[in-house]
């Protein structure tokens, strides 16, 4: 395993801490947590409570086992209510790779793959590109940072840590996966970092001191009885990690 003892690089990389300022804090509810009956209604909810983007998690039930949620028709039902929302759509699917022409067709803003389930990632990131569209690299729990994965996180906008193992909201937050999220914040001083799973305020700062700046959180939003506030808080968690990221 490579710890933060021994700092790993790529061409682009260097470690420039302090430069965190430039990157945006933004908070994306996850509407897995929401009431699923009613998806438009608790997507047009987050975001006049100051959502930054729409996290959208489609689980087909194989590559997290038993785990269903919606696909691409539900997406563009979505998309055609929300025209101008920036939709994080997260893929917890079986070749992953084979949905970036639909995601681009269906109006998804960024599509996040999983290292562990894409055949060839860097060819996907590529191919994104090319198509228009904002790619992730998400990354499970087991998975550890090392010289190969990190030349292909290069390609990526954004690396997202998974914060809990893939498949379901209301787990507990994993702190044992901060030391990766510094790793990726060292080598890769200026690109999105994404945690997803037990996000909380507390969380949140936790996170963001150890180098992320977006934050999707599923439970801690919508079991809130005000949205608007849950998000605030959600925002000045990560900016108060941030800050301690700098003084660090
Ligand atoms: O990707 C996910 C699970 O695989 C969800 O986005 C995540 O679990 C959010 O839910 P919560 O904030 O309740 O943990």
């Amino acid at each position: 395993m490579v710890t933060s003892a021994s700092p790993l690089r790529v061409s682009a990389g260097g470690s420039q801490q302090g430069s965190l300022s430039a990157l945006p804090i933004r908070v994306g509810p996850s509407v897995l947590a929401g009431d699923l009956s009613k998806l438009a209604f608790e997507t047009r909810r987050v975001i006049r409570a100051g959502a930054d983007y729409i996290h959208l998690d489609m689980f087909d039930g194989n590559w997290v086992q038993g785990a269903f949620t919606f696909g691409p028709m539900v997406v563009k039902a979505l998309r055609d209510h929300e025209p101008r929302a920036y939709f994080d759509v997260h893929l917890c699917v079986m070749r992953p790779e084979e949905y970036l022409e639909e995601m681009k067709h269906i109006g998804v803003s960024r599509v996040t793959l999983h290292f562990e389930a894409t055949r060839d990632p860097g060819a996907a990131a590529n191919r994104a590109h090319g198509l228009g569209l904002e790619i992730g690299l998400a990354l499970a729990p087991e998975t550890q940072v090392d010289e190969k994965l990190l030349s292909i996180a290069e390609l990526f906008d954004v690396v997202l840590v998974m914060t809990v193992p893939p498949g379901f909201g209301g787990q507990s937050f994993m702190p044992e996966m901060l030391p990766k999220l510094r790793q990726l914040r060292e080598v890769f001083p200026t690109k999105a970092l994404e945690v997803d799973g037990g996000v909380t305020p507390t969380t949140a700062a936790l996170a963001a001191a150890a180098g992320a700046n977006e934050a999707v959180a599923g439970s801690s939003v919508f079991h809130s009885r005000n949205l608007r506030r849950a998000i605030r808080e959600l925002r000045h968690g990560l900016e108060q990690g941030q800050q301690t990221w700098q003084q660090s």
